[in-house]
C-alpha cells in the first residue's frame, strides 16, 4: 500500500514538468517512481534534462533514458523534486535517510522551485522524534562525534551490511538521536559550526509545495509565502 501512495505522489508531481525544463532529481524510493515515469514521458517526446542528487539516481535516470547534465555545467535548475524522511507542519524537513543529504541540499537551495513528494507516514507533528543525519568527514571523526555529544545528541555511525556507510562524497553519516525539547533549526546551526561536519539533514522550509500520497487520495499542500 505504501508503495502505491509513493507512486501516486510521484506521478502527481510529474504533472508540474514541462518540456524544456532542467530538473533536479532527488534520491530515494519515492523519487524512484518519478524517474521511472519520466523515462516514459521522455520516450513519448517530453524534452527534459536533469541533474541528480546521487549516483543511485544518476544510474536510474540513465537506465530510463533521461538526459543527464553534470552539476558543474548546470546554470539553472527549474524544478527540484525530492522525497523527505519527515516533515512538520511548518514545512521543515529531515532528509538523508539514503545518505544523499549534501547533494540534495545543494540542488534544492539552487533550484527555482522545490517540490517534496511522500506518503502520509512522513507527516510529523515534530521533527525531534526523528534522528537527524549529518554528513561528517572521516578524518578525526571521533573528535567531531565528541563535539556532537556535547550538544546533547546521541550519535550513531551509520552502517550498511556490517560496513561503515560511505556517502557519494566519501564521508560518513552520523544519525543523531535528540530529545523532544530540541529545535532542529537551532541545532542545525550549532552543528554546522563543528569542523568536520559537511552538512546536516535539516532542511528549512524551501519547498513550494508538498505532494502527499494518502489512503484517501493525493493531497497537494502549497506553502504560504
Ligand atoms: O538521502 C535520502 C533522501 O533524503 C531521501 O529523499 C529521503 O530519505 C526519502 O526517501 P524515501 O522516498 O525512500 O522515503
Amino acid at each position: 500500500m505504501t508503495e502505491e501512495l509513493k507512486k501516486a505522489a510521484a506521478l502527481k508531481a510529474a504533472e508540474e514538468i514541462r518540456s524544456g525544463m532542467m530538473l533536479g532529481l532527488g534520491t530515494g524510493s519515492t523519487v524512484y517512481y518519478l524517474v521511472q515515469h519520466l523515462g516514459d514521458l521522455a520516450a513519448a517526446g517530453l524534452q527534459i534534462h536533469a541533474t541528480a542528487t546521487s549516483r543511485a539516481t544518476e544510474d536510474l535516470a540513465r537506465q530510463n533514458g533521461i538526459p543527464l547534465v553534470d552539476i558543474a555545467k548546470v546554470r539553472e535548475i527549474d524544478l527540484a523534486i525530492d522525497g523527505v524522511d519527515a516533515i512538520d507542519p511548518a514545512y521543515q524537513a529531515v532528509k538523508g535517510g539514503g545518505g544523499a543529504l549534501f547533494r540534495e541540499k545543494v540542488i534544492a537551495t539552487r533550484a527555482k522551485r522545490v517540490i517534496w513528494i511522500m506518503d502520509e507516514r512522513k507527516l510529523m507533528p515534530h521533527l525531534s522524534h526523528v534522528p537527524l543525519p549529518v554528513e561528517t568527514a572521516p578524518f578525526g571523526y571521533h573528535f567531531t562525534e565528541k563535539k556532537i555529544k556535547d550538544l546533547g545528541f546521541i550519535p550513531e555511525l551509520r552502517t550498511r551490511d556490517g560496513e561503515i556507510f560511505i556517502t557519494d562524497n566519501g564521508n560518513y553519516i552520523l544519525d543523531l538521536a535528540g530529545n523532544a525539547d530540541m529545535d532542529y533549526r537551532i541545532m542545525a546551526h550549532k552543528l554546522k559550526e563543528i569542523t568536520g561536519i559537511l552538512e546536516t539533514g535539516f532542511f528549512s522550509p524551501i519547498c513550494e509545495k508538498i505532494i502527499v500520497g494518502t489512503k484517501n487520495g493525493v493531497i497537494v499542500k502549497t506553502k504560504e509565502r
